[in-house]
Parts: C-alpha cells; structure tokens; sequence
C-alpha cells in the first residue's frame, strides 16, 4: 500500500532512532522537580531522563497553568502530570495530611488502568510518606472505599461513574482543598461514554467553565489547574478541553508551532487580565489547532505496522498458525490479541489455550500436544473483578504468554515488552486503531502489529491512511511454507489458495473436531458467532460501508469460530437490526440491490 502521496511507507525507526526521538536531551532536575524526587525516578525507577513529552509537560504542570498534551502512547504521559503534582505537594505548608482530604484527582477510563496509574502513585510518593495514593473505581466494594475516602486520600485515581457515585453519596469525602483534575486518556474516557458523567463531576467540582458552582464544599480561594492528556484528538475531546480548561499551555499538538521552553502557544499574557474578546481569539485559536490535529495521529516510529488479507472460513486457522510462527520464531514473547465482543474472547481464550494437536501425521493421536504452549490469558468488562485483576497483574508479570481481549486493554495500559499485537477483528474508528498499537513499542522499545482483514475490507487501509497510517502486507505465504503437513515440510509448491492449503485444511479438521467435542465449547463458539456478527453489523459513520454485513457469507464465518454449520440462533435483536440496516441500504442505493446470504 501507497501513500496518497504515492511513495511507499517510510521504514520503522531503529530502536535506537526510537529511543533517541523519545527522549529529552536533559535531566529530570533540569525541570525543577525536588532532588529526592529526581534521584528516586533514577535509582529506583530506573528512568534516566525525561522523555520529550515529560521535558515539555512537567515546567508547564509546576508553574499551574492548564495544559492539554497530546502524545503517542507509551511515551510517559502518566509521569508528565504524576511527577509535578507529587513535587508541588511535598512542598506544601503546612504538609499535607490525611485529614486535608483530596488534592489531586485523576480520571481514567478503565478500572486496570485506575490500577495501574495508582501502582505509579505509590512509587512516586515512595519519599514522602505524608502524601497517600489511593483508587475508587466500578466493581470494588463501596463501604471499604467509603472508609478509605474518610481517612483521607491526597492523590485520588478513579473511574467516572464509580468517583461521581461517592461525589454524591460519600458525605465524608474532603475535597475542598481540590486543586488538580486530571483527564488522562481523555479520548478513552469520553469514547467509553463518560461524558455526561465527566460534565456532572466538573459541575459538581465547581471546575466547569462559566457555569458557577452550587456546591458549598468548595473552597473558595483554591486555584484549580486541571490537566488533559490523550493520544488522540476529536471533537468530543475538544469539548471537554473547552469546558474544563482555562487558556491552556498546548503540549504535542503542532511541532511547527511548538515553542521552545515553556511551550507556550498562547504567549505569556494569557492570564485572566485578557479581555473577552482577546480570550475567544485564544480559544479560536485553540480550537483551530484541535481540529487541525484531529486527523493526525502520532504512532511511534520504530512501531512496524502490517496487515494480512485472509478470507473469512480461514481466519481461526491463520490466527493460530501466526501466533504459533510467533512463537516458535522467539519463544518468550507477549502477545495481545483484540477480538470485538467478550463472547468471542471466551471462544477464542478457550481455543488458543486448550487446543490440541499432533505434530506427526494425522492418525498419531498418542503425540497430541498443546497447539500453543505458553499461558493464555483473558480480558473483558463481563468478567467478575477478581478475574480481572488476575488476569491484568498475571499477563502484566509473565514473560511469555498471549493476552486475547476486548478493546478494554486498547486503553491505556502498560504491559511491559508486548511485542506484537494482533488485531483480529478490526478496530473501529481509526483512534481506536491508534490505541490498540499503543501497546507496542513503547517507550522506544521495538513493536509490530498486524491488522487481520478480509479481501472485502481492504478499503478500511484507505481509512487509516487518510490519518496517516500506511500498513504494508504481511508475507503470510512464507510463513505457511515453513509449516510441515503430516510431518514433512511442503516442497516449493505452485500458489494455491489459503483455504485449500494442506495446512490450514488440516488445521481447520482438528478445530472443528475440538468445538464439536463438547457441547461447553460448541455453545462458546455458538454463543461467539452471534456477538461477533451482531458487533460486525455496529460499525458506525464511513465504517459501515466498509464492514458490510450482508457482503458477510455467514456460512464462512461460522467456519471460522470452528463450526460446521452456521448457528440459526441468531438473536432476535440481530434479525431486527439486520432487517433495519436492509431497509436503509436500500433507501441508500436502490440501484445496487444485493442479496443477504441466505441461512440455512
Ligand atoms: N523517563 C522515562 N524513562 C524511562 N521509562 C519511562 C519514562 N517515563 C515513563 N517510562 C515508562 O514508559 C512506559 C509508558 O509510560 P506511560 O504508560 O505513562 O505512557 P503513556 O504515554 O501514558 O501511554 P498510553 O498513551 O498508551 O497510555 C511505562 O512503562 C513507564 O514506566
């Protein structure tokens, strides 16, 4: 695939490249954070120096400005709010204590990332004992949080729901000394749809701008500084900026028209002491520089990006045939697999971790071995919250295993030396694309990703493009070569077709014998069929051109979650939806009517 300048995709970086574009050419205490703090990021978090989003962000965070930063993700955007505030707190006079309640809040979309910021809390305030982290969030127990919030909380991470719950309800909850709000993956939080909780919290917090707040818990002398961060702009992120920032500083937008020092693209006179006509110039201005960043998205540069045309019957066995290559190409490796809906990562958790299969030719039963030997782990928002969390700290702590999950770990997370990332089912809007990559090659590391599409879907490469994102082929081909069918390796043979290739055929047997084995699993690959096609039918905008259900043979896509025959347990929802899309493609395009692939 082409550019639409029509050169080829620029070369990854280096990992060197990578690591040298990263990273600032000065120290931390270059940017005025207090030397214990400074020495404790270098000996016992190991980090040298400040990445360039830190070096920008942290001199903006400690003179009290509002700030919106965009960055690729894994570039350290959680130390760039996380260390200021810990610095400006340890300073404070009289010191903080508990019974002075939340100075700090920071929102985040997910409950493993509330985990996982919380975790880097905890290390930053290592030094400062007086200073507590702490965590609300969906599915913990409400009257332990309620007794934790009493005793008082300096820096609060919460979900949004979970925060406005106890904003509401939590009547010992001290947050009149408030003075940072903190929006990290901002885009996240409003795609997830938190936005009106986000607009209840910011009113409630009297941090709304031009709507005055009713609450009498608020101090009124505090200044608030609130701080938002994102790795990817739109309009809803755009809003919020609007609502809740004040003449912010612009960290990561436009590199031509970023300033050096203090990054201040307003200028220094950007104060309150402005008119309000100069101020809607200001925010015009911002705006402007908002949308223009919209569709510009920033991935990191040593991260390869590919993707693999696989017809529909064969994608299970191409997955596993991958993630086996993967393996055997280096045997201690992380993997993140994204499927569309927590059926599917039920189905194919089950699959990728008890699939067996046997190396020899085909009627040698007694050498069945594990298909993929390393651990398997799941992730999605059905699972209860103790699962959740072993899987998130036990995928995070292995050295070598394969995470199969919704878009829930696309947000934020940082499991350490994720490889590869494989994109089964396609993303939706290209941000989420953005995000789901993101968890690769961070932090200058090498990464790839490969993007799974079906020759009917390669139009959604057109899409990424025009935000930037060039993906070249992956040589399938070759990799399947390398595979022995019945014990021997192919000799060079003429190109045949995937789904007929002794490989896959053989593979796509031993899958269909496993789902049929047992009713459990037949009813996961069942159950898993009608969400994936109820999930394919929910793309939104421009995608539904693209991802078309009724160019979809059904036939085929049971094929690929292992079963014979397509599952008529379609719900009932679904035929009304499919019936409802009909209806508007038809009102869309009269002229090119098609037909639905029957059921049987
Ligand atoms: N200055 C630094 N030197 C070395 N490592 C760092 C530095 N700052 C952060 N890191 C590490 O880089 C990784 C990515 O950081 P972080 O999760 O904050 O990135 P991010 O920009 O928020 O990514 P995303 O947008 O995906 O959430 C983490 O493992 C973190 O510990």
């Amino acid at each position: 695939m082409f550019r639409k300048s029509g050169k080829p995709p620029p070369a990854a970086a280096t990992q060197e490249e990578g690591r040298a574009e990263l990273f600032a050419s000065c120290f931390f205490a270059d940017l005025g954070l207090h030397p214990t703090l400074c020495a404790h990021l270098q000996d016992k978090m190991s980090f040298q120096a400040p990445t360039r989003i830190q070096a920008q962000a942290i001199p903006v965070a400690l003179s009290g400005q509002h700030m919106l930063v965009k960055a690729a993700t894994g570039t350290g955007k959680t130390l760039a709010y996380l260390a200021p505030i810990v610095h400006l707190l340890q300073m404070r006079e009289p010191r903080v204590d508990r019974t002075h309640g939340t100075f700090a809040l920071v929102l985040v979309p997910t409950r493993e990332l509330c985990l996982q910021v919380y975790g880097i809390a905890q290390q930053l305030v290592h030094r400062f004992h007086w200073i507590v982290p702490g965590y609300v969030m969906g599915g913990e127990n409400r009257a332990k949080e309620k007794a934790r919030l009493r005793k008082g909380i300096s820096i609060l991470i919460a979900t949004p729901g979970r925060l406005l719950d106890h904003l509401q309800h939590t009547a010992s909850f001290v947050y009149s000394n408030l003075r940072w709000i903190v929006f990290d993956e901002a885009d996240s939080i409003l795609e997830l749809g938190f936005g009106k909780a986000v607009e209840d919290i910011l009113e409630h917090l009297g941090s709304r701008n031009g709507v005055p707040s009713q609450n009498k818990n608020i101090g009124e002398q505090i200044r608030r500084q609130n701080l938002l961060l994102s790795a990817t702009l739109n309009e809803k992120v755009n809003r919020l900026a609007k609502i809740s920032l004040k003449n912010p500083v612009m960290i990561g937008l436009d590199d031509q028209k970023k300033p050096s020092g203090k990054s201040n693209i307003m200028g220094d006179n950007h104060t309150s002491l402005l008119s309000d006509e100069e101020e809607d110039e200001i925010l015009k201005k911002q705006n402007g520089l908002v949308e223009h960043a919209v569709d510009d998205f920033k991935l990191p540069a040593q991260l390869v990006q590919r993707y693999v045309k696989v017809s529909c019957g064969s994608r299970l066995a191409v997955l596993l045939t991958v993630l086996k290559s993967l393996f055997e190409r280096q045997v201690s490796q992380k993997v993140v697999v994204f499927l569309s809906t927590c059926d599917s990562v039920d189905f194919h958790h089950t699959v990728l971790s008890q699939l067996e299969w046997s190396s020899g030719p085909q009627l040698d039963m007694d050498k069945k071995k594990k298909f993929l030997s390393c651990k398997v782990f799941r992730l999605h928002g059905n699972m209860e919250q103790d699962d959740r969390k072993k899987s998130f700290l036990g995928f995070g702590s292995e050295k070598s295993a394969i995470l199969v999950s919704t878009d829930i770990a696309a947000r934020g997370l940082d499991f350490p030396k994720v490889k590869y990332i494989i994109q089964y089912d396609s993303p939706g809007e290209a941000s989420e694309y953005v995000h789901r990559v993101g968890r690769t090659a961070r932090i200058g590391e090498k990464g790839e990703a490969l993007l799974f599409l079906q020759p009917i879907e390669l139009d959604y490469l057109k899409d990424l493009e025009l935000h930037g994102v060039s993906l070249t082929e992956y040589p399938f081909q070759k990799v399947l070569d390398s595979f022995p069918v019945n014990g021997e390796r192919p000799h060079r043979r003429k190109q045949i077709s995937l789904d007929m290739h002794p490989w896959i055929m053989s593979l796509q047997r031993s899958l269909e014998g496993f789902v049929a084995a047992e009713d459990a699993t037949k009813k996961l690959a069942r159950d898993a069929f009608c969400s994936w096609v109820r999930a394919y039918t929910a793309h939104r905008g421009e995608l539904k051109k693209i991802f078309m259900v009724k160019k979809l043979h059904l036939g085929h896509v049971a094929r690929s979650f292992g079963l014979k025959e397509q599952p008529s347990l379609v719900g009932r929802s679904h035929q009304v939806q499919l019936k409802k899309r009909k209806k508007e493609q038809k009102r869309e395009r009269p002229a090119k009517r098609r037909k639905l692939p029957s059921k049987k």
